[in-house]
């Protein structure tokens, strides 16, 4: 389950090398795909979601084509699957793909594209998974609206949801109230990145301005969160956006290493991500950027194993939380907690 990853974020490092030499894109920092992996987890490793976002112009250089994007699109899913994924939203920026001169429309459908094929390999090789697209708009830019109008005219062929992404201080995400209205008038979902390289304003604008479903990472709502004597949950005293985002059971996409890479958080054993659950927030656990983390859905969990000493209980917690959250429809959501992670999970735990 996978609410939060990037496709720009989620190149294999050998593709990014053979797409560069196909392309003619020159500005590689190398070309060996063992320097190119480390390269991009120490640029991203800047304790700056600016400096982070800046790794991005590698990925995305080299995603200009329908069939570069055809190809990640299908490889991400097959790459999900191996990892146990079994439901994926995963998030692209149109606006992005159109410097060789690309129509949004030919960004969108190739990448749909690749979904689906990706989907038939996953499904030949004995995985099961489902993917949902989700549009994102850059929060500096000036296209939401399109992009918004694309989320709904494409929600029938794959795409479940928007989103905006980028820089956030600076870019409020009411600049872009329009495309946000546009998604409530259609009955449509999406997320808003907040709260991770900007504090509760950020959060409070997204969900009382703006009318967010869900929170792409939210990290900073623990600073509208007075812990108890010992830190922990117990005697914590939740401010009133706090408490609204619990009540409300807002979906919180947190994503612990790339919290920790663009310095949303010090370290995994001190992300709020730990408070969070023992106060029952809606918390799932996600990648965000595969590359830029040099991640996957299992080692995020291993990595809050590690920090929090989770038991299979507790990542099935999280898994639901996730399932609960999407974007497709509820009796969908329903039948896959039920017939597929319910029963993965008294798998593993009668195995374990
Ligand atoms: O964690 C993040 N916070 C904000 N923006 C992000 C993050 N990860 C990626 N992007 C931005 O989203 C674009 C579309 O996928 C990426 O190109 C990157 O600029
Ligand atoms: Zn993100």
């Amino acid at each position: 389950m996978l609410l939060h990853d990037h496709l720009d974020g989620g190149l294999r490092p050998a593709t990014v090398a053979e797409l560069a030499s196909e392309h003619g894109y020159k500005d590689l920092p190398t070309e060996d795909v063992g320097a190119l992996k480390s390269w991009f987890r120490d640029a991203a490793d800047s304790g700056s979601l600016v400096r982070y976002l800046d790794t991005f112009t590698h990925t995305v250089g080299v995603l200009q084509t329908p069939d570069a994007l055809a190809r990640v699109a299908s490889e991400c899913v097959e790459d999900l699957a191996a990892d146990g994924v079994v439901y994926a939203e995963v998030r692209f920026a149109p606006e992005l793909h159109v410097e060789r001169g690309l129509a949004l429309t030919e960004v969108i459908e190739a990448v749909l594209a690749g979904f689906a094929d990706g989907t038939a390999r996953a499904a030949a090789a004995g995985r099961q998974i489902r993917m949902g697209a989700l549009l994102t708009a850059m929060r500096h830019a000036a296209r939401s609206l399109e992009i918004a109008q694309l989320a709904i005219a494409y929600r029938d062929s794959g795409v479940v949801g928007f989103d905006i992404a980028g820089a956030e201080a600076g870019f409020p995400p009411t600049r872009h109230l329009d495309a946000f209205q546009h998604i409530q008038r259609e009955n449509g979902h999406f997320t808003i990145h907040a709260g991770e390289a900007f504090g509760l304003p950020s959060i409070w604008e997204a969900l009382q301005w703006c009318g967010a479903d869900r929170l792409g990472h939210g990290v900073r709502i623990v600073d509208d969160i007075t812990p108890g004597a010992a830190g922990g949950a117990s005697g914590a005293r939740l401010g009133r956006l706090a408490a609204y985002v619990r009540d409300k059971r807002i979906p919180l996409e947190m994503a612990p290493s790339s919290n920790l890479q663009t310095g949303a958080v010090a370290s995994i054993a001190e992300h709020p991500i730990g408070l969070l659950r023992e106060l029952y927030f809606r918390v799932t656990v996600n990648t965000d950027n595969r590359l830029m983390s040099d991640t996957s859905m299992t080692r995020e969990m291993a990595l809050l194993v590690d920090a929090f000493h989770y038991g299979w209980r507790d990542l099935q917690w999280f898994t639901v939380n996730a399932m609960k959250s999407a974007f497709i429809p509820f009796d969908e959501r329903l039948a896959i907690i039920n017939d597929v992670i319910k029963p993965g999970y008294a798998k593993l735990m009668s195995d374990a």
